[in-house]
């Protein structure tokens, strides 16, 4: 379990996240949503540990997060970031064998390199392998960096411990077949003793593949439910200036919305 309490995150005279607490569970798929500039991706950073709070505190399960050395953090917690390219010329398999820097001192093993090629396999870019990365395109840059991720939260098969897997947009270069895959294995990561933690902004893909919602505006949060219970008519002409309408697909039942 993830548990944060009564985070503040300040720049400046800026404060960016404003007296959020929040409680995400192992097995439970969580997508954050809300508008530019909201704190979403501050609130991940807060979260994963990359930024510290001025105010609150994090705890992944029963230690503060902040009390867990760097080399235990490196296996339980991984970062997929928004930014995609890389200063160094590096090959796709690289840039997967990044994620497993935490597992070996000099040299990759063989279990290492399967690892990697497994997780580049998962996300359809084995092929890719070989290329240097930086000849890419952004959505095959996309998938190489998840492949990283997956391969830093590999587990063991006697490895019963909570891992956390924070994404931020990890789908926003990828085609629609792409965008579902990748959310499906999103998803079946959760269902493995994973606190999955992910940044997106069609509220069509929340409604289809989350669990639970955030819904961040100006640092606060809006709410936090169902799908059902948070995207509602109003939460989002309150967010989004928009009102939208919602439907009922045909085939599946499931709600959609339409602008
Ligand atoms: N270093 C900084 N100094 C001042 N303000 C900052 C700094 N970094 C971020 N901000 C501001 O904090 C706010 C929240 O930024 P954040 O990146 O968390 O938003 P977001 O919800 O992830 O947005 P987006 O959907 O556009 O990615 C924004 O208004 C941003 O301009």
């Amino acid at each position: 379990m993830l548990k944060a309490e009564n985070l503040s995150f300040r720049i400046g005279d800026n404060l960016l996240i404003d007296d959020v607490s929040l409680t995400l569970m192992p097995g439970e798929f969580t997508m954050i949503l809300g508008p530019n500039g909201a704190g979403k991706s501050t609130l991940l950073k807060l979260l994963s540990g990359t930024e510290t709070p001025n105010q609150g505190q994090v705890w992944y399960g029963d230690q503060p997060l902040k009390s867990i050395p760097l080399s235990t953090l490196a296996k339980k917690k991984a970062v997929l970031s928004q930014l995609l390219s890389l200063p160094f010329d590096l090959s796709v398999a690289e840039v997967v064998m990044m994620g497993r820097y935490p597992y070996f001192s000099l040299n990759p093993t063989v279990a290492d390199n399967h690892i990697v090629d497994q997780c580049l396999d998962r996300v359809g870019m084995i092929s890719f392998k070989s290329r240097p990365f930086a000849s890419l395109s952004g959505g095959e840059k996309q998938k190489v960096h998840l492949a990283r991720v997956l391969a830093q939260l590999h587990r063991q098969p006697t490895d019963q411990s909570i891992k956390y897997l924070f994404l931020d947009e990890p789908i926003s270069a990828l085609d629609i077949q792409y965008q579902h895959q990748i959310l499906n294995l999103v998803s079946s990561l959760a269902s493995q003793n994973m606190v999955v933690f992910v940044i997106v902004h069609d509220l069509n893909l929340a409604l289809q593949y989350a669990h639970k919602v955030i819904l961040m505006h100006e640092g606060h949060l809006v709410g936090m439910g169902t799908p059902d219970e948070i995207l509602t008519e109003t939460t989002i002409e309150t967010v989004f200036q928009l009102r939208p309408c919602f439907m009922t697909h045909p085939q599946t039942g499931r709600r959609v919305m339409v602008y």
